[in-house]
């Protein structure tokens, strides 16, 4: 397997002068700067296969537009050994352009005066695709993303979907390895999101293009990503699958029991507690009751508790049960969580 992104001890250090308040201030700060340093990424390790769609998340200044900018070779490390497509990303950034292709939700790399096709075709020039080459990925493009209804508008009067499959069009042109993408779904409507989400899923199986996407959507991760990365104050604090992440911090679990009619009078019976809700007797430690809506009722328990079969089977032993389902904690809740509590760095079995 070829290895397309190999990171060790990857840092990047920004130096920012901070100015003081007041006339005297800034002008004390122009001869005696003070300077703050801000650790944007510490010592990440990485290292991504060919064919890989990994997700990088992580909240609000973590550090992923910073790792980003450093695997493209915008940015130069402060320290560290880097490594993209075999190529050194800054003392090699032409010859990396034309193996990578990179897509900013916020913003565009289309002329915003041209109509897409005019743009696609100046993107051409710029990467030197000879002409067949061109036209031949430019008709598979636009028959996967539909651009033909479109492709003859300017860019400015396009929908923010359209605009997004226009750019990954733009960014596909010259047929690249890897793909970064930043917040790709980013204010699209749920039918354009799914239909950006498809795209890339055959993108990585038809071509096995490598995809790594930041993203604070968590749907997208879901359904793109089989590994995550999670980063926080620019150290990384979790790699692997997100249902492992699931189930070891998404530690509650809901069973949703719609009992069968005449049960619902049962439990109406029952005494109270302070909530509201029934007290439901011998019920298993771990175990509670969360909601009780006409015949549905919900009881959480904990992964760990007791399994989910054995709550089945204890509530079926005592009411008729009409269906019965299970409601997983939501990954965003658990992600939530995880930055909030800094669970990962007080728990190094899973941080790796
Ligand atoms: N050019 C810069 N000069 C100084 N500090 C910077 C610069 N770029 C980023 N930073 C700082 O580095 C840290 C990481 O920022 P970065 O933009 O990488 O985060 P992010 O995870 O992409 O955040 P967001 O989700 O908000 O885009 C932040 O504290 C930010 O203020």
């Amino acid at each position: 397997m070829t290895m397309m992104i190999e990171a060790e001890g990857l840092s990047k250090t920004f130096r920012i002068a901070r100015r003081r308040p007041g006339l005297l201030g800034s002008m004390r700060s122009i001869v005696d700067p003070e300077v703050r340093t801000v650790a944007a990424v510490q010592d990440l390790m990485l290292q991504v296969q060919q064919g890989e769609m990994i997700g990088l998340v992580g909240p609000n200044g973590a550090g992923k537009s910073t790792t980003i900018k450093m695997l493209t070779g915008i940015l130069m490390p402060s320290a560290g050994r880097l490594r993209v497509a075999g190529l050194l990303p800054v003392r090699q950034r032409r010859e990396l352009a034309s193996r990578i292709g990179v897509v900013f939700g916020q913003r565009t790399q289309l002329w915003w005066d041209l109509p897409l096709r005019d743009s696609l075709q100046l993107l051409r020039h710029l990467y030197r695709v000879p002409e067949q080459r061109h036209q031949q990925n430019l008709n598979h493009l636009r028959k996967m993303l539909d651009l033909d209804e479109f492709i003859d508008t300017p860019v400015r009067q396009l929908s923010l979907g359209q605009r997004m499959r226009g750019d990954l069009v733009a960014a596909l042109l010259h047929e690249p390895e890897l793909l970064y993408l930043d917040e790709p779904t980013i204010g699209l409507d749920v039918v354009a999101k799914a239909r950006i989400r498809e795209f890339l899923l055959s993108l990585n199986a038809e071509r096995g293009t490598t995809v790594l996407i930041t993203t604070h959507d968590m749907d997208d991760i879901e359904t793109l990503c089989p590994r995550m990365l999670i980063i926080d104050h620019g150290r990384k604090l979790y790699d692997g699958t997100v249902d492992t992440i699931r189930e070891r911090f998404g530690g509650q679990r809901t069973l949703v029991a719609v009992l069968e009619a005449g049960e619902t009078a049962v439990l109406s019976m029952l005494p109270r507690d302070e909530s509201g809700l029934p007290i439901l007797s011998e019920l298993p430690s771990g175990v509670s009751v969360q909601k009780l809506d006409g015949p549905r009722l919900e009881l959480r328990f904990g992964r760990a508790t007791m399994p989910a079969h054995e709550l089945v089977a204890w509530l079926g032993a005592r009411h008729r049960l009409h269906d019965v389902t299970f409601k997983e904690p939501e990954i965003e809740d658990v992600i939530r969580r995880i930055y909030e509590e800094n669970l990962l760095l007080t728990d190094n079995s899973i941080a790796v």
